[in-house]
């Protein structure tokens, strides 16, 4: 158990949130199948992160730090360079690892197995396995089933597809286009909802040709990814603690330097403007990302659902506290998928909510959230889901008198290693 900070102070702060989960995954992921070298600065260190750094440097590419600017050092093979490994891959806790994994192996001319923690092997794979054996592979879960560890044999040839997304999952879309890279021919992939744009952004950015047509991704097969650098921007979803704190703490001023903007990623922007929440933003002369202000708020209740679904996925936890705190009940609908992340996060937010006495009722794909609650004292538990652990880390903030302890609280360092260290340098004594 660990005792949470509580009862915060009023504050005036600036602070910086570490880089992007998402594209630090991929930075190293392409700067590995690039030719020539590779420097990523900004690099998120946690714990899925490194996770694909150790399975590139398993894959046989050559992955430095240097120790005087924390600069990522890839010696790209390029995407037939390679190497077998004789050891199991381990993925982790991270779904991203996995999926993006899976699309790049299965056209590579050896055999692989990925493996990962308790939680990751709970995840659905049968969602990127499916177009993957549309397109020739050999990938198979565990004891014939749709869930990890994940076996991929070589095949003699992807060929290109034409798929039409299930779900909204960036993942999903990016194992598919990493396979395609590999196949013959042109693959379309078609979003049923616009998902994160990093695989596509940064493919570009590598000098592969990619067209996107609103839903419609496509790619032809057989070309060549140039080594580059990488700037990092802080990741939104880091953010997304610092942004809900701001502006439910009382007399409270916290500016959140050199966040990334990408408008696949800021569906919590727009809930915060539609709560009523002060916000400002003032983006950066890089084009990428902004400084951005929160000021103490009465927010008001809001309905979130559809398209802006993905556009804030990993944020709902927080937005579900944030909900907690408003005028009137918020409505969360078509986010099923949070039942398939690290924890079902629909039932582990509304239990963990509930016992800080938040009025929040579980739904089959969201919540219905009462708000106007008075935040109290309670034992609360992450679920080893690094989301959940820091969410109720600033609902303890709220809470005026007695302790919150929390069980598993080292989960942050999944996404966010510094994220107590950060919470007591703003409010700490
Ligand atoms: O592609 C990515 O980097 C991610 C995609 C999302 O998952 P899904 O693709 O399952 O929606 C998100 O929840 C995850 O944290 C990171
Ligand atoms: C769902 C998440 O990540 P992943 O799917 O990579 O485990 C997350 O970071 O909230």
């Amino acid at each position: 158990m660990t005792e949470l900070l509580t009862n915060a102070p009023s504050v005036q702060h600036s602070l910086s949130v570490p880089g992007d989960k998402s594209i630090s995954h991929r930075a190293v992921i392409l700067g590995s199948i690039a030719e020539g070298q590779s420097r990523v600065k900004g690099f998120l260190f946690g714990e899925d992160c490194i996770a694909t750094i150790n399975v590139m440097r398993q894959l046989g590419v050559p992955i430095t730090i240097d120790s005087e600017t924390n600069e990522v050092i890839i010696e790209g093979r390029g995407l037939t360079g390679l190497q077998a490994s004789t050891q199991l891959l381990d993925c982790g806790n991270s779904g991203t690892t996995m999926r993006l994994l899976s699309g790049l192996l299965a056209g590579q001319a050896f055999k692989s197995q990925l493996i990962g923690d308790a939680s990751l092997n709970k995840r659905p794979m049968a969602r990127v396995m499916n177009p993957l054996i549309s397109m020739g592979a050999n990938i198979e879960g565990y004891q014939g089933s749709e869930l990890p560890p994940l076996t991929i044999q070589p095949v003699e040839a992807l060929t290109a597809i034409r798929y039409e997304m299930p779900v909204a999952s960036a993942q999903v879309k990016s194992a598919i286009l990493l396979a395609a890279l590999q196949a013959d021919g042109e693959t379309e992939v078609i979003e049923q909802a616009v998902s994160r744009n990093h695989t596509e952004e940064m493919l570009q950015l590598f000098g592969v040709d990619l067209k996107v047509e609103g839903k419609h991704i496509k790619l032809n097969g057989g070309q060549t990814l140039k080594g580059q650098t990488i700037e990092v921007p802080g990741d939104i979803s880091s953010a997304a603690y610092f942004l809900a704190a701001g502006l439910l703490l009382a007399d409270t001023e916290l500016k959140i330097e050199n966040v990334g903007l990408n408008e696949t990623r800021s569906g919590i922007l727009e809930v915060i403007q539609a709560m009523g929440g002060q916000l400002e933003v003032q983006p950066r002369a890089n084009g990428i990302s902004a400084d951005i202000t929160v000021r103490s708020s009465r927010l008001k209740a809001t309905v979130i659902e559809g398209e802006l679904i993905p556009r804030l996925i990993d944020e709902l936890p927080i937005i579900a506290l944030m909900a907690t705190q408003a005028e009137g009940v918020t409505l969360i609908k078509d986010a099923a998928e949070l039942k398939v992340k690290e924890t079902d996060r629909v039932v582990a937010v509304a239990d963990q909510l509930n016992a800080l006495g938040a009025e929040v009722t579980a739904t089959a794909d969201g919540w219905e959230i009462k708000g106007g609650s008075q935040l109290r004292e309670a034992a609360v538990k992450s679920y080893g889901d690094h989301r959940i652990g820091m969410m109720l880390q600033i609902a303890a903030l709220l809470v005026k008198a007695g302790r919150v302890d929390l069980e598993d609280a080292t989960c942050v360092n999944i996404s966010y290693p510094e994220f107590f260290e950060t919470v007591q340098a703003i409010w700490g004594a």
